[in-house]
């Protein structure tokens, strides 16, 4: 699948990333009217309050149908077979743009499909040339050619949800149209880094934003690159190393066959590969054996080739020829121009472009060609969602967290025999813990998420919270991407600590369309930042302007209480 072309060009001593011809990256003068859904200058603020009922639709106008979106008939019934009968906004706006095979930065509000904005053009391009109707063969199916897509996520929940959403796209047999499968290694890496998020899956590049225990053992086995990268999955925004990492971004189209034999992603192999970046490096660790010498130099972004493999495209720089010790080799350090044979989707609810460092302000100048779809509440509040703020002190925070859970449990939003279902965010685990008990001992039953519960029991609580409903204690593990439907109430019994953060918590509740709860809890030490996130709300402008990017909030929260009352930021203490 190849896409427009883009060339790049690193230099390997300096990790700067150098495109010959862009350096130019005019900013995406998108502004033009898509299907109903306005797709503006990326970066730019939310539809005006004025315009909320224009943009307050989460489904695409009438007129727009899967099929006018270029989806073949079969993947359009598997669609309306789950509910979907028609495209979101969102959808609308990015399906053409990914079946014609540009590249796409896809940035929209939490709950406005997403996930299937980018599954259906994939699962349509693969498919293109299987026949998965009902009545194909068995050998039909045997793929004609070595196409796959990688969508990495930055969680096993996200791996496995996004594993579900395409498996249950099914044919009139009742199986997948496409084998989907999620590779989640037990370790998961905390995808703190924006990296993780918009890999190449090159090993080499994954491996600036690890923790550093991890960052040895990958130097030492630097040895692997990896080709089947189509899309990634739920963007956030932190960039210590994000342009280090994309300055390595290379694409090595003519190690795919090779990659695609060593991978073992034989005809009978999924289709589609979902997977956390590293349980990928543990698996491909499991089944290489690479040439390591031309591996590393190769993952440096310099490649040898003997010296009548040059084309003419390859730009041969003047480095002194190679030799090693002993033997003279006619071999030459050439830098070549990697051409990049993928499409690239980016998925994010949170993409701040302001700012050469911020992950916009890199993929501008990463992909220049690319089509950005921005959603009209990008980093706005979502005009479905009713906002409440309790000042709290330390003395009043418990009556009020058990007022908001109860008060939340009856939600008007919700008729009476419907199950209920509220999520209590907190910043650290201990106070997740703090809070459950706190509830219990209210006779409210709930269940606690965060990253000190095993896997199993983490899954285990959140498949129970969304058949039962109730109360979900959960620290930010459970804000990312997460769809669990029909959450009423989203109540932050401590106030988030970054604009991502606030962003992606709200964004469980009021999704597809619905309407939700939130009731923020906060204090005096947070006060006049709660005072500046309202303001944005009130305005409908990017909430991001809140904080500072660079810091996140906890911080700015302790410096202020420091000041103000001469405390300590160590008697901040969460609600108890
Ligand atoms: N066309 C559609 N019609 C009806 N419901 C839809 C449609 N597309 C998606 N949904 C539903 O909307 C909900 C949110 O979808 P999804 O999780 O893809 O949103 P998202 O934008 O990826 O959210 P987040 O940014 O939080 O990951 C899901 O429950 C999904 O089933």
């Amino acid at each position: 699948m190849n896409s427009s072309m883009a060339v790049c060009h690193c230099d390997p001593r300096s990790y700067t990333y150098n495109p010959p011809n862009t350096r130019r990256h005019p900013f995406p003068k998108l502004n033009k009217r898509v299907l109903g859904y306005k797709i503006r200058p990326f970066g730019t603020t939310g539809a005006a309050a004025k315009d909320r009922s224009e943009a307050d639709t989460f489904l695409a106008e009438e007129s727009v149908t899967w099929a006018s979106l270029g989806v073949s008939d079969c993947i359009s019934r598997a669609l309306c077979n789950v509910g979907l009968h028609r495209p979101s906004t969102v959808q609308a706006a990015c399906i053409p743009t990914i079946l014609a095979g540009a590249d796409v930065v896809v940035a929209a509000e939490t709950g406005s499909g997403k996930t299937h904005g980018y599954l259906v053009p994939l699962i349509h391009n693969l498919s293109s040339t299987l026949d998965v109707t009902e009545n194909a063969v068995d050998d039909a199916k045997v793929r004609k050619h070595c196409n796959y897509s990688l969508v990495l996520c930055p969680n096993v929940m996200l791996c496995e949800q996004v594993v579900r959403m395409a498996n249950s796209l099914c044919n009139g047999n009742g199986e997948p149209l496409l084998k989907t499968a999620a590779i989640c290694g037990r370790q998961v890496l905390n995808c703190s880094f924006f990296i993780y998020l918009y890999l190449y899956v090159h090993i080499l590049v994954m491996y600036g934003g690890v923790s550093p225990n991890n960052r040895s053992w990958l130097e030492e086995n630097e040895k692997y690159s990896l080709t089947h990268v189509v899309v990634v999955e739920n963007g956030m925004v932190d960039f210590s190393s994000f342009s280090w990492v994309l300055n390595r971004l290379q694409d090595i189209s003519e190690r795919q066959e090779e990659w695609s034999r060593r991978l073992g992603l034989s005809d009978k192999e999924p289709d589609i590969i979902v997977s956390t970046p590293v349980a990928l490096l543990n698996y491909l660790y499991a089944i290489d054996h690479p040439e390591k010498h031309r591996r590393a130099e190769f993952m440096r972004g310099v490649k040898y080739v003997e010296l009548e493999d040059l084309d003419d495209k390859s730009v041969v720089e003047d480095f002194e020829t190679e030799s090693e010790v002993g033997k003279k080799r006619d071999w030459r350090r050439v830098r070549k121009i990697y051409r990049r044979s993928k499409q690239y989707v980016f998925v994010a609810a949170t993409l701040p472009v302001n700012g050469k460092q911020t992950a916009g302000g890199l993929l501008k100048r990463m992909f220049p060609d690319v089509s950005w779809v921005s959603g009209n509440y990008l980093h706005c509040q979502n005009p479905r969602l009713e906002q409440k703020w309790v000042e709290v002190t330390i003395d009043t925070q418990v009556d009020a967290l058990i007022n908001a859970v109860n008060n939340g449990l009856k939600p008007r939003m919700v008729s009476a025999t419907e199950v209920v279902r509220t999520m209590v965010f907190v910043n650290t685990v201990e106070a997740a813990e703090a809070v459950a008990k706190i509830l219990m001992g209210a006779q409210i039953r709930c269940v606690r998420y965060h990253s000190k519960i095993s896997q199993e029991e983490r899954t285990e609580n959140l498949v129970d919270f969304q058949q039962k409903g109730g109360v979900f204690v959960c620290t930010d593990s459970a804000a990312r991407g997460l769809d669990i439907p029909n959450v009423s109430h989203v109540i932050q019994a401590e106030f988030a600590s970054s604009a991502v953060d606030f962003l992606h918590r709200v964004g469980r509740t009021a999704r597809a369309g619905q309407h939700g709860l939130v009731t923020s809890l906060f204090t005096e030490s947070n006060r006049d930042l709660v005072a500046a996130v309202r303001q944005a709300e009130e305005l409908s402008s990017p909430v991001e302007k809140a904080f500072s990017r660079k810091r996140g909030f906890r911080n700015k929260l302790k410096k202020r209480a420091g000041l103000r009352d001469g405390v300590s930021s160590a008697q901040l203490r969460v609600p108890t």
